[in-house]
């Protein structure tokens, strides 16, 4: 894999600062072939070379984030008390509006995992990789979604239960879901035209994520946040209405950065923020390559966009934005963003110029162990929502794989999956470019709406591409890891992962777990339901499939795309999928 390849999956087309981080990323990474890259975990040198990083920060001596340096904070442009978000909209500050008496305390002890994890039911004893006979594997092992009743949590453990249909209401109602709310939005302490806003969305109550993270990211004094919850359990509304509160729209100029790692992830966070801020002055600022100019000045109030680019104009010193007025530093996909190998060198860039008091909020579905070490350095501090292994991958989401003669055999799998089912939208998830382009011309020559995407097309493209899969255009999305995270396309039922996901060659090729959970995590999102096939042509494959069984702790069914009986259930399943939960 070239340097630039492994590098420009999701960065591809950032400037100067991201050649720089290739070239010396390049010195490290071997394979060349043009494979796109995983997210890579960082072996204990890296981690100690970060950590050394992060402990030169000259931020680093950040003050504990509940008692921001006094002198510092001084510097900062004051409040003001006209704004009409800012200030008053914040939890335990708004005379008028009761703080949730269940409000969590403010010390990370107060607000750590159980914060996130309310009395779980009963478990049941784990049993990862046995199957039922019934066609479907059994029901959660543990679960978060239904505390085992497979109606609730996912698609279909017999044919009888397959009609059953569950509301989003239910889900919300049920304190074993990653949805589950016991508050309204109301009762948070969020300003009315925020709330207007999220009404205008559509959210009536808030998700457990939402509920939980909010009166920690809104109190004061400041305090950074690290949060983790299940891939499509509503985070971005959460670091959204963050930002939205903590912003004076009298004051244009930049004053919180989110940075995510791809422009689809960027964009689709804009839109969320421009629909939240809607009833507000807020303007928000795309920053991803291409979009700004040298020497002008940015006059909006939120910047959403990739590191590379955040970093470029940061680095102008002021001609682009003043950095000093920056409160809240987001990173979205938090454990992927300050990974050395990732984008970590550009997102501690930029955290080095922010000034003393900003708030880091961190947020993703997966934290793996060594993660968590880096994200609480980067955010000292910081109240922690964390879920436990076990929770990590949401049982609406039926896991499956399929196993195929050979690599040849899985396109005419592939192929007569779409030949046979009844599919609404899927993503098929492919490691290289070349492999990307290919499925999709073989299955356009086939009369198929595809189209492909990855680091290889030119931005504007791009851009045309997944608005044509979001507007239904297309209905088979091919890709590489470029679209693994984030991207929130409700109607998907579907992700194929043609090749298993696997980590560099450091990590001697092993499955890259939390690339896995964030790609079926496309599907299944809010309450939907949805199946991930995984394709299996090898000893290798199946031996990867049964290390994810094994981490995750989720049984996955095994079918055969020969077998009219097994492509029969898939079928259905996938039709009840597109049904939705409300
Ligand atoms: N309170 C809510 N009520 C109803 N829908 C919601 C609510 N909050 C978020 N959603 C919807 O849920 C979907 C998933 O939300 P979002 O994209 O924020 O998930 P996420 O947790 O960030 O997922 P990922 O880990 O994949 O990035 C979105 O379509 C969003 O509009």
């Amino acid at each position: 894999m070239s340097p630039k390849d492994w590098a420009d999956d999701v960065e591809e087309d950032e400037d100067e600062a991201t050649s720089d981080l290739a070239k010396r990323l390049g010195a490290k990474l071997p394979d060349p072939s043009d494979a796109e890259p995983s997210s890579t975990t960082a072996d204990s040198p890296a981690v100690a070379s970060l950590a050394s990083r992060i402990g030169g920060l000259s931020t680093d001596s950040q003050p504990p984030a509940a008692a921001p340096a006094p002198a510092k904070e001084k510097e900062r442009p004051r409040l003001n008390p006209q704004a009409p978000l800012f200030a008053h909209s914040l939890a335990g500050v708004k005379a008028d509006r009761t703080t949730p008496s269940s409000a969590p305390a403010e010390t990370p002890a107060a607000a750590a995992a159980p914060a996130a994890t309310p009395a779980p039911a009963e478990k049941k004893e784990e049993k990862p990789a046995e199957m039922n006979d019934d066609g479907w594997g059994p029901g959660p092992t543990n679960g978060n979604d239904g505390g085992g009743n497979d109606a609730a949590s996912g698609l279909i453990s017999s044919d009888s239960r397959f009609e059953v249909e569950v509301k989003l209401a239910d889900l919300q109602a049920d304190p074993n879901s990653p949805l589950y709310s016991a508050k309204t939005f109301e009762e948070l302490p969020i300003h009315k035209d925020l709330l207007k806003g999220i009404y205008a969305a559509g959210f009536t109550k808030p998700s457990k994520i939402q509920e939980k993270a909010l009166p920690l990211l809104l109190a004061n004094p400041i305090t950074n946040l690290i949060g983790q919850s299940q891939s499509g359990t509503g985070k971005t509304a959460a670091f959204t209405l963050d930002m939205l509160s903590r912003v004076d729209p009298a004051l244009m100029t930049p004053q919180a950065i989110c940075v995510a790692p791809s422009r689809e992830l960027a964009r689709q966070i804009q839109e969320v923020v421009d629909k939240l801020g809607q009833f507000t002055e807020i303007k928000t600022f795309l920053a991803v390559p291409g979009s700004w100019q040298k020497n002008v000045k940015i006059d909006k109030h939120i910047l959403i966009g990739t590191p590379g680019t955040i970093y470029d104009m940061i680095s102008r010193r002021g001609r682009i934005f003043d950095e000093k007025m920056i409160r809240v530093f987001v990173l979205d996909e938090a454990d992927e963003m300050i990974q050395l190998q990732g984008l970590g060198d550009q997102t501690f860039n930029i955290k080095k110029m922010l000034p003393a008091g900003t708030q880091h909020v961190l947020f993703s579905a997966t934290f793996p162990d060594h993660v968590r070490t880096f994200a609480q350095l980067f955010a000292p501090n910081a109240n922690h929502i964390y879920l436990k292994q076990e929770e990590v991958t949401v049982d609406a989401i039926k896991q499956l794989y399929l196993v195929c003669d050979n690599e040849d055999g899985k396109f005419e799998a592939l192929s007569r999956l779409y030949d046979s089912m009844t599919i609404g939208q899927s993503i098929v998830f492919v490691k290289r470019r070349a492999t990307a382009d290919e499925i999709a011309s073989r299955l356009i020559s086939e009369g198929h709406a595809v189209a492909s995407l990855h680091g290889e097309k030119e931005t504007g493209q791009r851009d045309e591409i997944l608005d044509g899969f979001r507007n239904g255009k297309t209905k088979v999305l091919i890709t590489t890891n470029v679209l693994a995270r984030g991207i929130d396309i409700q109607q998907v039922n579907m992700v194929v992962n043609y090749d298993i996901p696997v980590l560099g060659p450091e990590q001697g090729w092993a499955v890259d777990l939390e690339t896995y959970i964030h790609r079926i995590g496309r599907t299944g999102r809010f309450g939907r339901k949805g199946c991930s096939v995984t394709f299996v042509h090898d000893q290798r494959s199946q031996d990867e499939v049964n290390d994810i069984m094994q981490q995750t702790g989720r049984p996955m069914k095994k079918i055969d795309a020969s077998n009219e009986a097994d492509l029969e259930k898939l079928d259905k399943a996938l039709k009840a999928a597109m049904k939705g939960p409300n």
